[in-house]
């Protein structure tokens, strides 16, 4: 992270510390008054929930800007009042108690809270440093060998660039700037991963090529902090579906879109910045009457909820989001100050997934918030995506077409749909086995993904069919990208049963915008793809009904 970025971050904490402070003094003023606290005046209902209320907001914050001992003294003082606020004829009772709590020490205590307006000195428990070189998913990722041996590093980097990489060569870590996702060592080049965290690139996944595959050199690299592992002779598809698995894990990891629900001005800005500065993205509501259209339009992956917001409440807020089957399988975690286990449970019981007790540490927000983003994107991925390649599932890819369809047609922008099919590929599954199908499979996966765009939809339609979307894109454009493709996917070396192969790959083309529906343009597409086969495979072909005079020729 920049060090301008980190001033920037450091000083809008402290601008809301700031304001923290100046409301809590209010907050503290108005606790003294309205248990009389200063007048020796019985306090009524409505004070002493006022009081407490006002007890609860600051012990869920104050520890968050870092007055601790306020949170806790303010923890203790609305434990003494919880009963009394909670009972309809509280004065009376508070009466009949013969003012057991608001005793002259506890009114002594109230009025201490003042002296608590003064931060601790470890204000915030700050997150764990987070990189902004973090690892880029871009659409061809970076990737680093490192290997005394250059000869031979050139050659793995030869054999891995088909498979949509951007590979550079290095005899010894180096300190870089370029964007790596990854870094392949040899054995030997490095004794500890710690040696890269001078290099800029320790946070890439790191994946070690060894000798021999045994269990002993396993371990050993385990214990050096490898994130993969790969014997010789290096099967590079192999290789280069461990490195895609890892980029994207590792991406995934740290990506997250959280939509922060809490009444408190201060909070929520505080735990937005907190939250972003640690690359996830966030969404903060903080009138609760504006939760739903908020969530259809920022789509988060987890929903962190304040459990009381004045006149709503976190728990039916969430009971009332489950009425709807969109938001059903949404993770909501209520940030509340009550410990109350009995409590917690019944707010999970009302449609809540987790707690998170409240005055929550930065560290604590931060690596909570990733953990479930992680999983709920794990979760969507096991739902939309096929297992073998991590592509769009059939129906969830024909569902994108369908939206790509109404969307270029009501803007009038080209789009492109193709069918993607590799050639004899039975022969594949027949000499070399079902596991090394397999691998093509997700070799092909892989390169799509590195050469397509992240806005195009990639589906997987079938066996070893590919349905493939690409809004607001000319047919010239798409036959030069596809046909590339197809250029790289003949170049990607397999290791089969009998030696090294490759394999070809078909493409049938249509204009999604042409046709009345997407149905009629993967039918197109599909016919284009047969005359693709008919006409000798390893290439692209266009639905030639819909091919313009000055457009490149229908068969290519
Ligand atoms: N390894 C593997 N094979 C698969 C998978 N899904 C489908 N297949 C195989 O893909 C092959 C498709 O063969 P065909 O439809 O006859 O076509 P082809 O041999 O590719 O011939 P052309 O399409 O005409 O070039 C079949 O052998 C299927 O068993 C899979 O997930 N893994």
């Amino acid at each position: 992270m920049s060090n301008d970025r980190l001033v920037d971050v450091a000083g809008k904490l402290d601008l809301l510390k700031e304001r923290f402070r100046e409301r809590a003094v209010t907050d503290v003023a108005s606790v003294v008054a309205d248990l009389g606290a200063d007048a020796g005046v019985e306090p009524g209902r409505e004070q002493l929930v006022n009081a407490y209320r006002t007890l609860h907001r600051l012990a869920g914050s104050a520890g968050t800007f870092g007055f601790q001992a306020l949170g806790n003294e303010a923890r203790s003082l609305e434990v003494h009042l919880k009963p009394f606020a909670e009972e309809q004829d509280a004065s009376q009772k508070l009466r009949a108690s013969g003012l057991t709590s608001l005793d002259p020490e506890f009114l002594e205590r109230v009025r201490g809270l003042a002296q608590l307006l003064v931060p601790g000195e470890s204000a915030r428990e700050a997150p764990e440093p987070v990189t902004h070189r973090e690892t880029v998913l871009s659409e061809q990722p970076e990737i680093m060998i490192i290997d005394p041996d250059l000869a031979r590093a050139e050659s793995l980097a030869t054999a891995l660039s088909p498979h949509g990489f951007i590979v550079h060569c290095r005899q010894v870590p180096e300190p870089t700037d370029l964007p790596v996702s990854a870094i392949i060592v040899r054995e030997g080049t490095l004794s500890a991963k710690s040696q890269l965290a001078k290099n800029a690139v320790d946070v890439a996944p790191l994946v070690f090529i060894a000798p021999d595959d045994s269990f002993d050199r396993r371990y050993a690299l385990a214990a050096l902090g490898a994130d993969g592992f790969a014997s010789e002779p290096v099967d590079v598809p192999a290789l280069a579906d461990s490195i895609e698995r890892l980029i994207n894990e590792r991406h995934e990891a740290g990506a997250g879109r959280v939509l922060v629900v809490d009444d408190d001005p201060e909070l929520l800005e505080h735990y937005a910045l907190v939250l972003e500065d640690s690359g996830l993205e966030v969404r903060c509501v903080g009138d609760p009457s504006t939760l739903l259209g908020a969530l259809s339009e920022f789509r988060p992956d987890i929903v962190l909820m304040d459990v009381q917001m004045g006149e709503y409440n976190g728990p039916t807020l969430a009971r009332m989001l489950r009425f709807d089957p969109e938001w059903v399988g949404l993770q909501i975690i209520f940030l509340s100050s009550d410990e109350d286990r009995e409590f917690q449970f019944g707010a999970l019981s009302e449609g809540g997934d987790d707690f998170l007790t409240k005055p929550v540490s930065d560290r604590i927000l931060v690596q909570a918030a990733k953990v479930r983003c992680y999983r709920a994107r794990q979760l969507d991925k096991l739902a939309s995506r096929d297992s073998l390649t991590g592509l769009l599932k059939h129906s969830v890819a024909l569902a994108e077409a369908v939206k790509e369809h109404a969307r270029c047609h009501r803007l009038g922008e080209p789009s492109v749909l193709a069918m993607l099919d590799l050639d004899h590929f039975k022969q594949v599954n027949d000499r070399h086995g079902h596991r090394v199908g397999d691998l093509v499979i997700k070799g092909l996966a892989n390169l799509l993904r590195h050469r397509l765009r992240k806005t195009d939809t990639i589906g997987r339609y079938g066996g070893e069919e590919f349905i493939v979307v690409l809004p607001d894109c000319s047919v010239g454009n798409a036959v030069r990208s596809l046909q590339e493709i197809c250029h790289q996917m003949a170049q990607i070396r397999f290791g089969g049963a009998s030696g090294e192969f490759s394999v070809t790959l078909s493409v049938g083309l249509a204009a999604l915008d042409r046709y009345d529906s997407a149905d009629k343009a993967i039918e197109a597409a599909d016919r284009a793809l047969y005359q693709r086969k008919a006409a000798g495979r390893n290439g692209v072909t266009c639905d030639a009904g819909h091919m313009e005079p000055d457009q490149d020729s229908p068969v290519l």
